[in-house]
């Protein structure tokens, strides 16, 4: 998927909601245990609950990794379901990978070729050899982290060198030397706030993926307020807040309206774009 159609996704659903199923099997609800693959039950109902309010879904690989083969089994399912069912969704694969050029290769091949997954997030602290790989692909994008949402972003991201320059800022302007806008977003944490602003001082066009309202207390009001750029530019995920929203047999009901109030609140942000 290329930029234009994500924003005519965007501005057609009203929405730049993108649900994260980072499903784990100690917090679905209980009667899906029953199921051969509760996993894959659980994000079933989740995504035909959720596909008509976001534009995105972000399995995060952590929670199909932990269970092994099974949950890699189960990712693939959720992979192939959503690109069957809901051709127009951005599947993001949440790996955060990153390493020496033919190990970063084979992540590519993993996600890109053997998946077809739009786009996967990567870490940029192995530097260009590490990123390259995945940006071959035409129409699929590398996510590279740059601000994140935790407490812990302080330790490396915003450590000032030399000449003033806070890493953050560093890596949003070296890897725009590797790609541009058409082929690269940036992961910066919805908790940030105001440094928005910073952000979209060296990257005024990019799509910026958003983790980090609900569960973590992120502003969407605030994100939007300093991130909105003229294409909306942002995906706003949230997962815990929506997927977990009720744990008994109505999950999935809730997890719509927890859904829908977030898509509400997107639509009249979206009303600066005209
Ligand atoms: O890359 C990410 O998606 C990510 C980056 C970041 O800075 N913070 C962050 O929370 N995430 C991911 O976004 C999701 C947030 O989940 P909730 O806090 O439950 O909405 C998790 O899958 C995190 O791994």
């Amino acid at each position: 998927m290329n930029k234009q159609q994500l924003f005519e996704n965007i501005k057609r659903k009203q929405s730049f909601l993108c649900v994260g199923l980072d499903t784990d099997i100690k917090k679905i609800p209980e009667h899906l245990l029953k199921e051969e693959d509760p996993i894959f039950a659980f994000n079933k109902a989740i995504i035909d609950a959720t596909a008509d309010l976001c534009i995105a879904f972000k399995p995060n690989l952590a929670f199909y990794e932990s269970m092994g083969v099974k949950g890699w089994v189960s990712f693939e399912k959720t992979i192939r379901y959503i690109k069957e069912n809901y051709p127009d969704q951005f599947i993001i694969a949440d790996a955060k990978r990153g390493d020496i050029g033919n190990t970063s290769e084979m992540y590519a091949r993993s996600f890109f070729d053997e998946l077809n997954i739009d786009s996967v997030t990567v870490a940029p602290y192995m530097g260009e050899d590490s990123v390259k790989p995945f940006l071959i692909y035409p129409e699929k994008w590398v996510i590279l982290l740059a601000l994140t949402s935790n407490k812990g972003s302080q330790d490396f991201q915003l450590t000032v060198d030399s000449n003033g320059e806070r890493l953050f800022e560093k890596v949003l302007k070296k890897s725009q030397e590797w790609a541009n806008d058409e082929q690269m977003m940036y992961v910066v944490g919805a908790t940030q706030g105001e440094m928005f602003t910073e952000i979209r001082k060296y990257a005024p066009n990019h799509f910026l993926l958003v983790p980090g309202v609900g569960a973590q207390g992120g502003s969407l009001e605030e994100v939007c307020k300093y991130g909105m750029n003229n294409m909306c530019g942002l995906i706003v995920n949230s997962s815990r807040a929506i997927i977990y929203a009720d744990k008994t047999e109505l999950f999935a009901e809730a997890a719509r309206k927890a859904a829908k109030e977030v898509q509400e609140q997107m639509a009249i942000e979206l009303k600066r774009l005209v």
